[in-house]
């Protein structure tokens, strides 16, 4: 690590477990969520996970006390990998512009590429703009356009508080662990764990091969059906996904004033 003009330490790889940050040899090879799945160190488990159990339940506790006071929210989800300049990009930091103009908070994973965009379009159009971080061998840290930012050890809890201070999804193009998210929330709302709200995919042609799948395979054979699939709302229209969102709060609103 080499130091910089103004004397600081140039910034290297850097792991953060809650609260502990760590830097060069600190960072250790594996990461907690691994050591916690990892079915090949039995001995640990009748020493070291109960333990464990505390310190998951003290990251339920650290984001539920950190995000209770937020507005309304949309969690965004799309690549960790895509280019400032790729269009998904884009769309993203219009989206979070969009929302934030409309009143609510952007929540994204708190990473680089997609995440990044939303969060940078919330906080430059004066949003509320959250991250919500996750450990990983790779990770580069909470993006700078994050204003209030968490970094959670174990993904189960984080994906908790996508889902529990969010009023919507919105999946732009990504990979595995973008698909994770969206199908995740899906099948909250499709077995009614969750109250409906909207999933919108945004990025029209990335999506098209996989809803076409969706409905050419998994509905044809009556793996999922007709209603399942309306659940899925897809556009390229950044105001038309806002719009959706807030169709929606006021249904539900509508809803809840008649009960
Ligand atoms: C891959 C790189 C950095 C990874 N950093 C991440 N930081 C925060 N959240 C992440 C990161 N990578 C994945 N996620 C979560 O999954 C979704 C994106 O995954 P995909 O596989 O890229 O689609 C995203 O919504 C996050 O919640 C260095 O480039």
């Amino acid at each position: 690590m080499t130091d910089s003009t103004n004397g600081r330490r140039q910034g290297g790889a850097e792991r953060h477990r809650g609260a502990v940050t760590l830097r060069r040899e600190s960072i250790p090879p594996s990461t907690a969520d691994e050591k916690l799945l990892d079915s090949h160190h039995r001995r640990e488990w009748k020493t070291k996970d109960a333990w464990r159990a505390l310190r998951i339940l003290s990251e339920f506790v650290e984001g539920f006390d950190t995000l209770a006071d937020l507005p309304p929210a949309v969690s965004v989800f799309g690549s960790a990998r895509s280019t400032p300049e790729s269009p998904e990009c884009e769309m993203a930091a219009d989206l979070g512009a969009a929302l934030a103009e409309a009143g609510y908070a952007v929540i994204t994973g708190g990473g680089p590429g997609v995440m990044e965009a939303a969060n940078r379009g919330a906080t430059e159009a004066g949003g509320m703009s959250i991250g919500l971080g996750i450990e990983l061998p790779f990770e580069q840290g909470i993006n700078d356009w994050v204003d209030i930012g968490i970094d959670f050890r174990y993904f189960f809890v984080r994906k908790t508080m996508f889902v529990k201070y969010a009023q919507a999804f919105v999946v732009l193009p990504g990979g595995f662990g973008t698909l994770d998210e969206l199908f995740e929330a899906i099948t909250l709302v499709q077995t009614k764990k969750v109250t409906r709200f909207p999933v919108i995919l945004m990025g029209t042609q990335y999506w098209s091969g996989l809803f076409d799948w969706l409905k050419g395979t998994m509905l044809a054979d009556g793996k999922i059906s007709e209603s399942d699939l309306e659940l899925l709302r897809l556009t390229d229209d950044v105001d038309e996904a806002v719009q959706i969102i807030v169709d929606a709060d006021a249904a539900l609103a509508e809803a809840n004033g008649k009960r």
